[in-house]
């Protein structure tokens, strides 16, 4: 479903060229919810942002749904982008439009004609709860409420993933819960694979069937639910690992073998 083949991304000009990702290859399956933690400036968002080409790889490949995106040219490009949907932790929603004008803006960018707008704009606040803002504006929502306009807006073309940048850093617990919970509905319901940057690891717990850990641009580690069974609630204090598997002391065998960083490298 999406692979990234040997990604690198720099900034900075010729003399002071950074990575910010370096050689990453990662694939995540239809109907994953894959995480992806680390450090603060590791590279999880320029990653994710690659996966729908708002950042272009300086080297390597793309495939999402087949589609090889780094090969395409711009034209190309914005369709296979519809099936990619996206959502940000400062929501990015048009304040001078309502609730409803939001989700219909994404349809528009893909030309649906006017007479279906209105049909699927309601089915998508209906699937976040929130049918009766349709009027409103921005303003008027909670944060809560502005995530679930976003995430209407996001799955309005019908996207195959969803990439989710941050989505509930800027939440309380309690919409954290009802945004985490939706996404996993939008997962199960509508077999939308989900790629989510986070750094709170109790999201990746609650969500996400494969993890992986970066630091300086690479991926360090990689964990399944499936094979590593994730520990039932974090310790912050802990290395990445155990806060993924719980104290190990006796048990690290789930993950060595796919491991490429020592405990201590992954400790923030
Ligand atoms: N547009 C840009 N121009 C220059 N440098 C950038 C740009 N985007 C990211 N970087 C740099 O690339 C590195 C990785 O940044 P990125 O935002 O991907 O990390 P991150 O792991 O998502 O961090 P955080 O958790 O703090 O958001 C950082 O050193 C950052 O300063």
């Amino acid at each position: 479903m999406i692979t990234l083949q040997g990604v690198s991304k720099y900034f900075g000009g010729t003399d002071r060229r950074q990575a910010a990702v370096e050689e990453v290859t990662l694939h995540i399956e239809a109907g994953d919810i894959h995480g992806i933690v680390g450090s603060s400036g590791a590279g999880k968002s320029t990653l994710l942002r690659m996966i729908n080409m708002l950042e272009r790889p300086d080297q390597g490949t793309v495939t999402v749904n087949g589609e090889r995106l780094n090969e395409l040219p711009e034209r190309r490009l914005r369709p296979a982008r519809q099936q990619i949907g996206m959502i940000f932790q400062q929501f990015n929603l048009l304040h001078n439009r309502t609730v409803g004008g939001n989700v219909a803006a994404s349809l528009e960018l893909a030309g649906v004609p006017r007479s279906r707008r209105q049909q699927r704009v309601r089915e998508c606040l209906e699937q976040v709860g929130l049918l009766d803002k349709l009027n409103e504006y921005p303003a008027q929502l909670s944060g809560g409420q502005k995530q679930r306009v976003a995430i209407a807006r996001a799955i309005a073309n019908h996207p195959r993933v969803l990439l989710c940048d941050e989505p509930t850093s800027a939440l309380d617990p309690r919409s954290t819960s009802g945004i985490l919970e939706l996404l996993q509905q939008i997962n199960e319901q509508l077999g939308v694979t989900i790629v989510i940057v986070t750094h709170e690891m109790d999201v990746v717990k609650r969500l996400c069937s494969t993890v992986s850990v970066m630091e300086h641009g690479r991926i360090t580690e990689s964990y399944s639910r499936e094979h590593d069974s994730f520990a039932p609630a974090p310790d912050y204090t802990l290395s990445y690992r155990e806060q993924l598997l719980g104290r190990t002391d006796n048990n690290h065998s789930g993950a060595s073998g796919r491991s490429a960083a020592s405990q201590n490298e992954v400790n923030e």
